[in-house]
């Protein structure tokens, strides 16, 4: 990060300010000033623009680097203000403040500090054929404990969570596991550590430590030895290196991935869940359109249930039922919602108080978030009739005992440094008041003293002065020398006049003269006794904060729904998906006018499993499948769903498989990261699943791709190799044959309206398929010149005349009787194939002919011919050479005819 640092007030002008105290930084946005003591200066902060809750809030010194990263990329100036040793000063005991400013230029970690996103560390043990997963949220101090037996769900689960560090064992660094792809999108540190960490007996030991039980069956983790050496390796790792404050860590969890939907890179990247695909930004993503959460912990709940879809029916009708008591009750819903806004992050501030770096302020932020708990309890009493919102009431602790400790205890205009005093409330602590009224009430206490003295004493002109050396003391002039009593202890003596100290005059001085030094002492300790009650405390504060944090996000949901006229879906165990004019939840949000065209869908397990969908460029195939996706996933988060109804049976998985891959970065061509993903969904799809193919097999030949294709449908619709209910966009139309071969196909395209050379989109979906793709419409639009065009029109005209299509006609499906089990070829036995004849089959054997499907004839007239169109990579080629070559072809063909 570029640095330098300032000397005069102008450079601080226009910045985000960070002011570092102990672990953390506040940080400043609109109308915040600090004020500089040693600098004389009075800074003032500007907003980010990151929809921030609070004026300001805490961020941990060890994320702060990746945040102001992300602010400077964005072109802020960013301003650090922070206390360091001066070698001016005292010999560097002194510690001035300094502000160094950071300028656009670096970029680094993109998303360490991103409020609503969990912030982990990730260890992974591999053996022979296992890995064991351990995870811990630095914010919240979860930690879970999972095991995988597969590599792609070992990079799904890191993918969804996206540690900042990853701690692994030897043999995982060597097992080939390639974490490029991941490492792309985040700056993941993988650091290999001291084997002797891993050693089984030292991690349970140290598990058993923590969490003080005498064997693991008491933490649940019985099941999941390789998890629970990666859980012990952290465990350790972080009492080493003290990354984190552990003492917030109180429990562990089974992470079972089987409770939620597996959602795999692809797919989450291809739906744009939480973030874009091109910009990798939140705006443009679902989690965009639902995040009306008031709360830093609902939003980060929000994007978690997003990622983690449910599978159970109740719990996703207890989220239906919850939403639809907040809409039935919107006034106490928006009151409900207003209650929320003022609370702070409770995780981020309990991880603060468990490093003891929580200041004055910090509490006071913390009393103000604790004292909207009663009302909120009381509100969520009030939906009686909701099993999850009542729960939520019933479990909420409104830790009146803590709030009003504070309120208590901490002086409202308590400053943020915890050393200077002034934090503690008058009248919380008798020996606080006494040194605060012996700081300002010394002088009264003083004359009452000369006044005691001169009446006991008949001194008439007794004075009480004060210096350096001597401190206080009573002066007597020689005149009055004799009226001394015996009990004054003579100081000093000059030319006309005596001192004097009494004991009670002793008293004072030291209450007067330390009254400082110990009230700041006094009030650090009292404050420190204060933070450490708030700190035992901890688990009920982190329970009210996972409320808080699903009470948050239903709000929202209810919300979104309300605003964006979204209903409430009827969900079944499993099969139909029946979707009456359903709405892609992000793309109706960025189109103007509300011109978004809504469209059915009907999915079932039987005879409309598979629909194929055709129809030109443009037209809205790939938003049509996404927003079935979105749709059956945001019933599935227990969401209502932008639609006029809609019949959701769960789906067990979502696969897709979307367009292009930018895959550039792990080193595979785009056609075989297609193929991967299309192998990886036919491995571990099930009936239950959804599948989302579009335009498979574009990236290679024609023929190769047409082929692919439409093996893919045949294997995916024969119900006992896989059965999945599936949308396969296509520009084969060829594949629209498959609907009278296959009875669980339908097709389906979308309308265009054709008017002169030109097309108008009316992106609705109808029965049928299209019979043309309206690329050279498309390409028109998008501005290729005329002459191409022309020339273009003229190659289709001919190739047209000899169409595959007809071909395509003629293929017989093959009906396979699987020996597959889970998609793994039993090598033993050879499928046995029964197949359909068809017409042109039946006739040639009528004739006496081979037919070209039955075994191959060699054609020596047009073989090379065939070859080279294989061969021939419409990837690779530029359209205009694609065409040339293509006509070249046919007219060799021609001739040969
Ligand atoms: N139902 C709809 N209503 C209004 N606009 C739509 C609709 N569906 C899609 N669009 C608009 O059309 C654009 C193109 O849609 P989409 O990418 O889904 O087309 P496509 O058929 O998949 O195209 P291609 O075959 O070229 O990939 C979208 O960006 C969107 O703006």
């Amino acid at each position: 990060m570029m640095q330098k640092y300032l000397e005069t007030k102008e450079e601080y002008k226009d910045c985000i300010l960070f002011y570092r105290l102990g672990d953390f930084y506040e940080m400043f946005f609109d109308d915040a000033k600090i004020v500089s003591k040693e600098l004389e200066l009075t800074l003032t902060g500007k907003s980010c623009g990151l929809e921030e809750r609070a004026p300001m809030c805490g961020v941990p010194f060890h994320a702060v680097d990746g945040y102001l990263d992300k602010l400077i990329s964005r072109g802020y100036k960013v301003a650090i203000c922070e206390q360091v040793e001066d070698p001016k000063l005292a010999k560097g005991l002194v510690k001035r403040e300094v502000v160094r400013v950071a300028t656009p230029g670096t970029n680094l970690n993109m998303q360490a500090l991103d409020e609503s996103r969990n912030n982990y560390l990730l260890c992974v043990v591999y053996t022979t054929n296992a890995y064991g997963v351990s995870y811990v949220d630095v914010t919240t101090g979860d930690y879970y404990v999972t095991e995988f037996d597969s590599e792609n769900k070992l990079l799904d689960e890191i993918g969804k969570t996206m540690p900042s560090e990853i701690i692994c064992n030897d043999s995982f660094l060597v097992s080939g596991v390639d974490l490029e792809d991941l490492r792309g999108r985040l700056k993941i540190v993988v650091s290999a550590i001291d084997p002797w960490h891993f050693d089984e007996d030292r991690c349970v030991d140290s598990l058993c430590r923590h969490f003080h039980v005498g064997s693991l069956d008491g933490l649940g983790l019985a099941d999941y030895s390789i998890g629970v050496t990666a859980a012990g390796a952290i465990m350790q790792y972080l009492e080493e290196t003290q990354k984190i404050s552990l003492d917030h860590i109180t429990t562990i969890k089974p992470y079972v991935p089987n409770s939620y939907m597996l959602l795999d890179r692809a797919t989450r990247r291809n739906l744009e869940l939480c973030e874009t695909m091109r910009e990798k930004a939140k705006r443009g993503s679902l989690f965009w359109v639902l995040d009306k959460t008031r709360t830093a912990m609902g939003a980060r709940k929000l994007r978690n249930s997003i990622e983690q879809p449910l599978l159970d029916k109740d719990q996703i009708n207890r989220r239906l039922d919850a939403i639809e008591t907040l809409n039935n009750n919107a006034i106490s819903r928006e009151e409900l919602r207003e209650y929320l806004s003022p609370i702070y992050d409770l995780e981020r501030l309990i991880s603060k108080i468990s490093y003891r770096s929580a200041n004055p302020k910090d509490l006071l932020a913390f009393r103000q978030s604790l004292a909207m708990l009663p009302p909120i309890k009381y509100l969520l009493n009030s939906f009686e009739g909701d099993k999850l919102l009542a729960s939520y009431g019933n479990d909420l602790d409104d830790m009146a005992d803590i709030c009003s400790l504070i309120t208590d205890s901490i002086d409202e205009d308590a400053p943020l440094t915890v050393r200077e005093g002034g934090m503690i409330k008058d009248g919380y602590n008798e020996e606080i008041d006494k040194l605060r009224s012996a700081k300002t009430d010394g002088k009264k206490w003083l004359a009452g003293l000369l006044e005691e003295e001169k009446e006991k004493t008949g001194i008439k002109n007794l004075k009480i002065k004060y210096n350096k050396v001597f401190g206080y003391y009573l002066e007597v002039t020689n005149s009055f020398k004799d009226l001394v009593p015996e009990d004054w202890m003579r100081k000093q003596t000059l030319a006309n006049a005596e001192r004097y100290t009494t004991p009670k005059l002793k008293e004072l001085e030291d209450t007067i003269l330390g009254a400082e030094d110990k009230l700041y002492t006094l009030e650090y300790n009292v404050f420190c006794e204060v933070r450490d009650t708030i700190y035992g405390e901890i688990g009920r504060i982190q329970k009210s904060a996972k409320i808080i944090a699903g009470v948050d996000m239903l709000a929202s949901l209810a919300v979104v729904a309300e605003q964006n006229n979204y209903v409430r879906p009827e969900i079944r165990k499993k099969g139909l998906i029946d979707i009456k004019n359903g709405r892609h939840p992000v793309v109706e949000k960025m189109i103007k006018n509300d011109m978004f065209v809504a469209n059915d869908t009907y999915l079932d397990n039987d005879k409309h499993r598979i629909s194929i969908i055709t129809g030109p460029n443009m037209a809205g195939k790939s938003t049509y499948m996404r927003q079935t996706a979105l749709i059956v996933l945001m019933a599935q988060i227990g969401s209502f769903v932008p639609a006029d109804k809609a019949v959701i049976g769960i789906v067990d998985r979502i696969f897709t498989r979307v367009g292009a891959s930018d895959d550039l970065a792990s080193g595979q061509s785009t056609f075989m990261v297609e193929m991967t993903e299309v192998a990886n969904i036919l491995r571990n799809a099930t009936k239950d699943s959804l599948i989302i193919l579009d335009e498979i097999g574009r990236g290679t030949s024609t023929f190769d791709g047409l082929g692919i294709a439409w093996s893919v449908i045949e294997h995916i619709a024969d119900k006992k190799l896989l059965g999945a209910k599936t949308l396969f966009a296509t520009h084969y139309h060829e594949l629209t044959e498959l609907e009278g071969k296959l009875d669980s196909v339908d097709n389906y395209c979308i309308a265009v309206k054709e008017q002169g050379d030109d097309i108008i989109f009316l992106r609705k979906i109808i029965k049928g398929g299209a019979d043309k793709s309206y690329g050279i419409q498309v390409a028109k639009l998008a501005g290729v010149p005329e002459n191409v065009l022309k020339r273009a029109r003229e190659i289709v005209d001919e190739l047209s005349n000899n169409d595959i299509a007809e071909k395509a006609k003629d293929i017989a499906v093959e009906y396979e009787i699987p020996d597959y089990e889970y998609g793994i070829e039993q090598q033993t036995k050879k499928p046995r194939k029964i197949r359909k004849k068809t017409e042109s089959e039946i006739e040639s054997e009528k004739m006496g002919q081979i037919s070209l499907f039955d075994g191959y004839q060699p054609n020596v007239k047009t073989d090379d011919i065939i070859y080279e169109l294989h061969d021939l990579d419409l990837s690779t080629t530029t359209p205009i050479d694609a065409m040339n070559i293509l006509y070249k072809m046919q007219t060799k063909l021609r001739e040969r005819m």
